[in-house]
């Protein structure tokens, strides 16, 4: 099921911010977003997560017109879409409770293979899946820990880790690595290229450029007035289309 942009602009108080950007987010696949800061690389993260309606062009779910649809369709978009903020936002219970939100009970085989594995281990499914997901992000020790006391980074790795339980389409990732270490950056990638592998489509806004060329298959470079490059990671940094798309990546383009 893709999820795409075609042809959006968007602004805010009478600025412009994205001019005529197009591009799309395929299963299995994963797409850097990259760019300047204060290009727009969120903003175009929260019309495809369809926090906001575009101001201009479409946002598409499977083929599917968004905004020119119903409220219930669009709600029913926005359940398979999972997106993690730059800022993690808990709540206040523990880790676990965290990882569990917004779980949805599903119909498919593996929903099935849960709830009847839950009912062998005395443990609700909701809570199996959880923990599958604080595992994938090496947290499954601080399941009982109150989210409060996390550090950042550990906070961002819940916030991945709910996204990633609810087994979405489509996952949209706001520089979900900013806050950590090495250590753990590496964790969140490989659970990116885990989500890709289970078939789920993956967007991430990433100012760290190897980042981009480990994990992605494509690659978005915007460049603020309406400039965007989309091709296969591997041409867009050996030899991209556009010359300041090669000036930004080599750090020349000044801003
Ligand atoms: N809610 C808002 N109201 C007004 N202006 C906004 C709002 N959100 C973003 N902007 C402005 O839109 C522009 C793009 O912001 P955005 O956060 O999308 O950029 P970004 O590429 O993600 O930046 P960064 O890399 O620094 O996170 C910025 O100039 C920002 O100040």
């Amino acid at each position: 099921m893709t999820l795409e942009a075609i042809d959006v602009h968007h602004g805010y108080d009478g600025e412009t911010v994205l001019e005529g950007v197009s591009l799309s987010v395929p299963s299995g696949e994963v797409l850097a977003i990259i760019g300047p800061s204060g290009v727009g690389k969120s903003t175009l993260l929260r019309l495809l997560a369809l926090f906001d309606a575009p101001d201009r062009g479409e946002i598409e779910f499977g083929s599917e017109r968004v905004w020119t649809g119903s409220q219930q369709r669009r709600l029913e978009f926005r359940r398979r879409i999972g997106m993690v903020f730059q800022e993690a936002s808990l709540f206040d219970a523990t880790v676990r409770r965290n990882a569990e939100y917004g779980l949805r009970v599903r119909q498919s085989w593996i929903g099935r293979l849960r709830r009847e594995l839950s009912a062998l281990v005395g443990m609700p499914a909701e809570t199996i899946e959880a923990m599958e997901a604080l595992e994938t992000v090496g947290l499954q020790e601080k399941a009982n820990q109150d989210a409060a006391s996390l550090s950042g980074g550990e906070a961002q790795r819940v916030a991945f880790a709910r996204a990633l339980a609810y087994e979405p389409d489509v996952l949209l990732l706001d520089e979900p690595t900013s806050d950590l270490d090495p250590r753990n950056t590496a964790v969140i990638e490989n659970a990116v290229l885990e989500a890709k592998k289970r078939g789920i489509g993956v967007a991430i806004a990433t100012h760290d450029m190897h980042q981009a060329e480990r994990i992605a298959d494509r690659v978005a470079v915007l460049l603020g007035d309406g400039v965007i490059e989309v091709g296969d990671t591997e041409t867009v940094f050996e030899s991209p289309a556009d010359e300041r798309t090669r000036k930004f990546i080599d750090g020349e383009l000044i801003y």
